[in-house]
């Protein structure tokens, strides 16, 4: 191209140029370690059973007969995605042996958070499968159009004899979650397409007590299918199984057993078991060692932990993380740990009024302050004060305060309020 601004070198120039080299001294095959990564059966460990049921839901779909729906329980990591994901990858390779029309399509609620926005994925999701020249509005329409470019008179869903669509993390949608269940199986009620429709929804919250969950149950005929946390030696053998991601002699002895054991301390959770041995190679790469040792798995450990206390804070709602920067706050400029509910209200009140404009009532942020502790970001206890004052509730922060002040505001927050606060002289 003779005018394209990104100049590409000779053959000759690249020969001496270091990027030429693969620096693959450490990672053979670094994709098998990543989480969205969608192991062969092979590679799958102790699932026999779930893989089972979940084929008995959607094997009729392959022979042109109407599915069933499903609903899937269990901790992070216990391969709810995988299981979904892989039986339904070999329902539609055996429907096309059988010449019979099976559509998946997979919404990650997470990030498909309204029920727009799960219906317009779920309509690209079935475009790209069967006509990808089908015109279907990127914005500015509701769910409503996008259910209608499926299963309207010349929707998508009159080309296929069944849709399989996986909805993972379905708690995580912001509205009721049972809406989008209800059209999707209210459409196939209505014979609308003669298309059959079968749901495979996903949640990490064993509990689903609460009404909306309780509602997403019931529209599933079944009991959910509940995933159990893997056990140590279970996590080792999936680690195992995927060893070939590096290259061959570079995990020393012991490494396996390690990053398992300490993926297991929680619940038994093969993402992080996964996340701790990729990153412990990624250590070794950077300090262009030839081994990964057991000293990096436990460094990688941390690092793991790191990550997903910044995770978890940057999910918590605004004034939660307002609150929990005041306690940071203290514990960086004090010389003691623990600070009475009043005190982490007095800098919460300047934080929140900087970057909301408006705070919340004392018994609000003490509530607030409390939800920290179940993940184990704070600890929170009672305290006597005497017999005369009563006793009153202490928080202490659990990890380091700069890490927790940085996840708490955005990067253009953070000096504002801080400069505020030093005006304020509330350290
Ligand atoms: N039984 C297993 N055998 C092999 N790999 C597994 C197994 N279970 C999970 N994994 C791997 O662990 C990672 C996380 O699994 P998956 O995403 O399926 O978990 P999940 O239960 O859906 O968790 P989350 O709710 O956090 O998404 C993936 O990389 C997956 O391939």
């Amino acid at each position: 191209m003779p005018n394209d601004p990104i100049p590409t070198p000779s053959i000759e120039d690249l020969e001496d140029d270091p990027m030429s080299t693969e620096d693959n001294s450490i990672f053979r095959r670094r994709e098998l370690l990543r989480p969205q990564h969608v192991p062969q059966k092979d590679r799958i460990v102790g699932r026999d059973g779930e893989i089972e049921t979940v084929e008995t839901l959607l094997k009729p779909a392959a022979f042109g007969d109407p599915p069933e729906s499903g609903f899937l329980f269990g901790k992070t990591g216990t391969g709810k995605s995988l299981v979904a994901k892989h039986v339904t990858g070999r329902a539609r390779g055996v429907a096309q042996i059988q010449n019979v029309d099976l559509v998946a399509a997979y919404v990650d609620c997470d990030q498909y958070n309204t029920e727009t926005r799960a219906a317009r994925k779920m309509a690209f999701e079935v475009r790209d499968a069967i006509d990808p020249e089908y015109y279907i509005p990127q914005e500015g329409v509701g769910a409503s159009r996008y259910y209608d470019t499926l299963w309207n008179a010349d929707g998508l869903l009159n080309e296929a004899d069944s849709l399989v669509v996986i909805l993972d993390e379905i708690d995580k949608l912001e509205m009721d979650a049972a809406e989008i269940l209800s059209k999707l199986s209210r459409s196939e009620e209505a014979g609308k397409t003669g298309c059959y429709i079968s749901v495979v929804a996903i949640s990490n919250k064993t509990d689903y007590t609460d009404a909306p969950d309780e509602r997403v149950a019931s529209s599933f005929q079944d009991d959910p299918i509940v995933f159990p946390p893997y056990d140590a030696n279970q996590l080792e053998a999936i680690l195992e199984r995927r060893s070939d991601a590096f290259v061959d002699g570079v995990l020393e002895t012991g490494v396996l057993p390690l990053a398992a054991a300490l993926a297991a301390r929680d619940h038994g959770d093969a993402r992080r078991a996964l996340d701790i041995l990729r990153t412990a190679g990624k250590l070794a790469e950077r300090d262009s060692s030839e081994s990964v040792t057991e000293e990096r798995v436990r460094a990688a450990d941390e690092y793991s932990d790191i990550n997903r206390s910044v995770q978890v804070i940057r999910n918590g709602t605004p004034h939660s993380r307002y609150a929990l920067f005041a306690l940071s706050y203290l514990t960086k400029s004090k010389l003691t740990d623990s600070f009475s509910t009043g005190e982490v209200y007095d800098v919460y009140r300047v934080v929140a009024d900087v970057t909301a404009g408006e705070s919340l009532s004392h018994q609000r942020v003490l509530d607030l302050l409390k939800k920290w502790t179940l993940p184990e970001i704070t600890e929170s206890r009672h305290t006597g004060g005497g017999k005369a004052e009563g006793s009153y509730r202490v928080h202490r922060l659990l990890h380091d305060p700069d890490i927790v002040m940085s996840s708490c505001l955005e990067d253009d927050e953070l000096q504002t309020v801080l400069d505020t606060l030093s005006k304020h002289q509330l350290s």
